[in-house]
């Protein structure tokens, strides 16, 4: 039985951006302490993405020199070209590359900045790794061992000039002493040596460094340990670590974040490309940087390896109530070749019987974290769709708005709150409108690149056509797709509306705003009543062309290739638009019949996620006059959860659809930019606060040149 879906959908929710808290129980807070409900000491589940992206978006706005924080390849030399050490290093280790990020992801998700134990154990792991390092590099014992090597001195040197700048086992100290709350070293060693107990991946890492017997190995173990801080995202990190921890609690990133982060990565970089260089004519440094190329990647394995035994670490903490207990007394084994996941399985299934209910919603959502972070390397199959069905229904509800509003009313709710998806009918758009627009998207497409660039997206303006260039959290490349965006705000397309070249654009996109705006409103009515709102709570703030409006209208294109694809052609982690959520209140999507490929989360409140019913994909189809429509993340906060803002997705065509194109329309239904967002279980926050965080997000570089 394949549950490949559910890490597969984890995997998407955790990068998805609203991530809705990964139980219903747990909501996600911007930037909230989580409460202890628990008995366990770990609260993975509550873990915002969403927050996350918020942070980034205020970095960004607190205007740090570079916002790149990956590590990117400075050129595609062939990795042995010596002359280029750092790309060669980076280069090897890219086809591991989704693995190890997605691990991170996973770790992430399981509250590797919203759980400050954690956070601890993380950071302990990592300190004992490291410090066996800096105890090396600074021993004059092991410079002495290296002889009268030429290169491995010149290499040994320049990790300690590197270090003079960065040593970071004091620093990682000075935090421990406060996350333990201990005041002496002794006292904290002993209380890293505890929690390398149930570690053996980190332990393993750990006596692989100590028993390195040359500079060229130490290099590559730093350059995996320093450089995720040095070129990474130290910064983010800080922050992070900042609202968990305090002042006290961040002494690791003291040397890495802040200002200048382009110039020390620049400068480690070079550094790096300096391993290579020959010491004379003589130097077998080739042969020095293979070896330090090899220790990087060997590193890279270990430290994977390493965020593996915390995340099982963390759902056995889940399952067992608090750690160091009987099922882990040797009981789980976690190796590179054995994720350990069946013992786990086993220690789960015993304990589920013991719990309570809410506890074991919480151990299914860290068993599914676990499962998926074991099957990772699997790659996720974006084509499986489950044909097992949660409820013996197949497809998304649609509804007939002709019918009495309360009976309508209670159709849409029943939906919105079961898929965040439903197809409605009889709504009063006049289906040559329709047909008129896709003209219009189809026309605009069909424009030479040149002439469409004129029109270019602005991230600011929210409008405008931009290609290739939004990239979701869930693939982290861009999606494959084209579009043009309409804010409906007053003179905001003023410099974006076509005219020269379609003559007709602005006043049919103008018209067909209107109606579905009326749709909408229409929509937003029935739900305030089933939501026990005031009439008008939503639905107010709602404008078009005033000057906070926020109602937008995409035109989407999907290109065809040119020639029918099979599975192994494509890669995996290609969208024509990757797994997401919408921002807006509401979504209505136009789509038309025989030019499929949307799918949503079959993911429901109430179903407990078995071997018998994954978690799965479900098709959204093309539906003959319906309009295909989705709840947002506003309307899911503004209702504090009971409707879903389910993911959704569009696949890569495959066989002769590979050859068609996509055409499709949607008009996001989003509230004034001062709207107030209260629920009962969020806090409160402005329509714009929620919209600026998505935004930079998810076009991290549309306004850079
Ligand atoms: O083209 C589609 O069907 C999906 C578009 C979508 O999800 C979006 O633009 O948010
Ligand atoms: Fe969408």
């Amino acid at each position: 039985m394949c549950t490949f879906q559910i890490f597969d959908d984890l995997e998407q929710r955790c990068s998805s951006s609203i991530l809705v808290g990964l139980s219903q129980q747990q909501p996600v807070g911007i930037g909230k302490e989580k409460e202890q409900h628990h008995s366990s000491m770990y609260h993975p589940v509550t873990v915002a993405v969403h927050t996350l992206e918020q942070e980034a978006a205020k970095e960004d706005e607190a205007g740090d020199d570079d916002s790149s924080i990956t590590i990117t390849p400075t050129s595609t030399e062939p990795a042995d070209k010596i002359d280029r050490a750092y790309d060669a290093t980076t280069l090897k280790g890219k086809p591991n590359g989704l693995f190890p990020r997605q691990i991170r992801t996973a770790l992430i998700l399981l509250g590797l900045f919203t759980d400050k134990n954690i956070y601890k154990e993380w950071l302990t792991v990592f300190y004992a790794v490291n410090s066996e390092l800096e105890t090396k590099l600074k021993s004059t014992d092991f410079e002495k061992s290296l002889g009268k090597d030429k290169d491995e001195l010149m290499i040994l040197e320049k990790l300690q000039q590197l270090g003079e700048k960065y040593y970071f086992a004091e620093l990682y100290e000075r935090d421990l002493q406060l996350l333990y709350g201990v005041s002496s070293r002794d006292e904290l060693l002993k209380r890293v040596g505890s929690c390398l107990v149930d570690k053996p991946n980190g332990r393993k890492y750990q006596e692989v460094v100590k028993n390195m017997t040359t500079a060229s190995d130490l290099a590559g173990a730093l350059f995996c340990l320093w450089g995720v801080f040095i070129v990474g995202g130290g910064s983010m990190a800080r922050q992070r670590a900042l609202k968990m921890c305090g002042e006290g609690g961040v002494n690791v990133y003291q040397n890495v974040a802040g200002p200048g982060r382009e110039k020390r990565k620049q400068h480690f970089i070079e550094l790096w490309d300096g391993l290579a260089e020959a010491v004379d004519s003589t130097s077998t440094n080739m042969k020095q940087f293979t070896a330090v190329e090899q220790s990087s990647d060997l590193c890279m394995k270990l430290m994977n390896a390493t965020i593996k035994d915390l995340i099982v670490v963390v759902a056995l903490v889940a399952v067992a109530g608090q750690p160091n207990s009987s099922c882990m007394d040797g009981s789980v084994s976690v190796s590179s070749e054995d994720d350990g996941k069946n013992d786990v399985n086993d220690v789960y299934a015993s304990r589920m019987d013991d719990q309570n209910h809410e506890d074991k919603e919480y151990i299914k959502v860290v068993q599914e974290a676990l499962t998926f972070a074991s099957r990772l390397k699997d790659n996720p199959h974006q084509f499986v769709i489950t044909d097992t069905d949660d409820e013996g229904n197949n497809n998304i509800p649609v509804i007939d708005l002709s019918l009495n509003d309360e009976a309508v009313a209670q159709d849409i709710f029943d939906a919105a709150t079961k898929w965040g998806f439903f197809q409605i009918t009889n709504h009063g758009l006049d289906q040559h409108l329709i047909d008129e627009m896709f003209d219009v998207n189809r026309r605009f497409m069909a424009l030479d690149d040149t002439t469409k660039t004129m029109y270019k997206f602005d991230r600011k303006a929210i409008c405008g056509y931009e290609k290739a260039t939004q990239v979701h959290p869930s693939s982290g490349i861009p999606d494959m797709k084209e579009n043009f965006l309409m804010a409906a705000r007053k003179d905001a397309m003023n410099d974006f509306w076509p005219t020269e070249v379609m003559p007709d654009f602005e006043v049919k996109s103008k018209q067909f705003i209107e109606k579905c705006h009326e749709v909408g409103i229409r929509v937003l009515h029935l739900l305030e009543l089933k939501l026990g709102m005031v009439q008008g709570q939503i639905t107010e703030y709602n404008t078009l062309w005033d000057d906070e409006s926020k109602c937008v209208l995409r035109l989407l294109h999907y290109p065809a290739t040119d020639h029918v694809i099979g599975s192994e052609d494509l890669d995996q982690n290609q969208w024509r638009s990757a797994p997401h959520t919408d921002f807006a209140l509401l979504t209505l999507l136009f789509q038309k019949f025989g030019e499929e490929g949307l799918q949503c989360a079959r993911r429901h409140h109430s179903k407990d996620v078995t071997e018998s019913h994954p978690l799965g994909w479900q098709p959204v189809p093309a539906v003959d006059g319906a309009i295909t429509v989705n709840i947002g993340d506003m309307l899911q906060r503004w209702s504090s959860d009971k409707l879903i803002s389910n993911l959704h997705r569009v696949v890569m065509p495959m066989g002769e659809d590979a050859t068609k194109s996509r055409y499709s329309m949607a008009f996001f239904l989003q509230p004034d930019d001062s709207t107030v967002i209260e629920s009962e279980k969020y806090e409160t926050v402005t329509a714009l606060q929620m919209i600026q965080g998505r935004v930079r997000a998810y076009w991290p570089t549309a306004d850079k040149e």
